[in-house]
């Protein structure tokens, strides 16, 4: 079953746990389970060993919309999408058609992710790498970096101020960059407030998993022109990277319109041609 259908069948709205709220109940249990497998001083002791993270800020803000294309097996609203036996394989066929970094859903039981598909990403390929998961703790950003992250996601409507901000000093400290993830003006204000340079909008609520394209529309006109604009979700081929553009995207997230093709290759190449047509609205700067 579906988050959505667990939903649909659920509590009436607004008694229900959001999706998120389950989500995360189930991320703090696992990462309290690898901690007391790999203690802290010993994570931090392989991230600092890690080859150094690339800057991921200079990557995206190259001319041309920058396509971000993300390993993603299964989502909460789906399910299931892809078999995905070889992460490496895909992301080096991503990066063969022109993908400017690569995400990596490394959470296990919404997503089908691990860090072990992180590591062989970051092997595969030479281009900046994003750690996708819902990050609450320092423990994970240490993690990120000894699997080889550039980037790391923080989502707002995860996390308190306080943390928001602790946790973008950690990923920084470590060189690498945050990509912090807003559905809202108020998460804008908020991302900003905290110091984000590379801001991404989310256009689907993972509260209630729905997507809204306008969402990117509304909140991206009111970010300084320093901030990397990322649209994440609901990129379904060219016509919706161009729409983003038009808004002021930098760049485009996408999942699960490169896993179901069947040549994720050529379907990057696609999005990436789009990206750089002359008749495709720049980033005014
Ligand atoms: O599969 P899509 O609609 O192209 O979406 C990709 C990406 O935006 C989505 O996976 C995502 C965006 N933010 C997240 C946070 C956690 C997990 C997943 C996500």
């Amino acid at each position: 079953m579906t988050a959505e259908h667990a939903r649909a069948e659920g509590d009436e709205a607004g008694s229900a746990a959001s999706v998120l709220d389950e989500i995360l109940a189930g991320v703090r249990e696992d990462v309290a389970r690898r901690q007391e497998q790999v203690p802290l001083e010993r994570i931090r002791e392989l991230a600092a060993a890690a080859p150094p993270p690339l800057d991921a800020y200079a990557a995206l803000r190259r001319p041309g919309v920058a396509v971000i294309a993300e390993v993603k097996r299964s989502s909460p609203s789906k399910g299931r999408l892809a078999e995905i036996a070889d992460p490496a394989d895909l992301a080096s066929e991503y990066a063969a058609g022109g993908a400017r970094a690569i995400s990596v859903l490394t959470e296990g039981r919404w997503f089908g992710g691990s860090l072990d598909d992180l590591a062989a990403v970051r092997a595969a390929v030479g281009i900046p790498v994003l750690r996708k998961d819902f990050v609450v703790s320092s423990y994970q950003v240490h993690e990120a970096r000894a699997h080889g992250a550039d980037l790391v996601l923080l989502i707002v409507a995860a996390l308190e101020q306080n943390a928001l901000v602790g946790l973008l000093e950690r990923i920084e400290s470590l060189g690498m960059t945050a990509l912090v993830e807003v559905h809202t003006e108020e998460e804008a204000d908020r991302a900003l407030e905290a110091g984000a340079q590379v801001i991404g909008v989310n256009a689907r609520d993972l509260r209630t998993l729905e997507v809204d394209r306008s969402v990117f529309e509304r909140i991206a006109p009111g970010l300084p022109s320093s901030v990397v604009k990322i649209a994440e979700s609901g990129v379904r081929g060219p016509h919706d990277l161009i729409r983003y553009a038009s808004a002021g995207a930098d760049a485009v997230l996408v999942g699960e319109g490169l896993v179901t093709q069947k040549s994720p290759r050529e379907a990057v190449a696609e999005l990436v041609n789009a990206g750089n047509h002359p008749a495709t609205p720049r980033p005014v700067r």
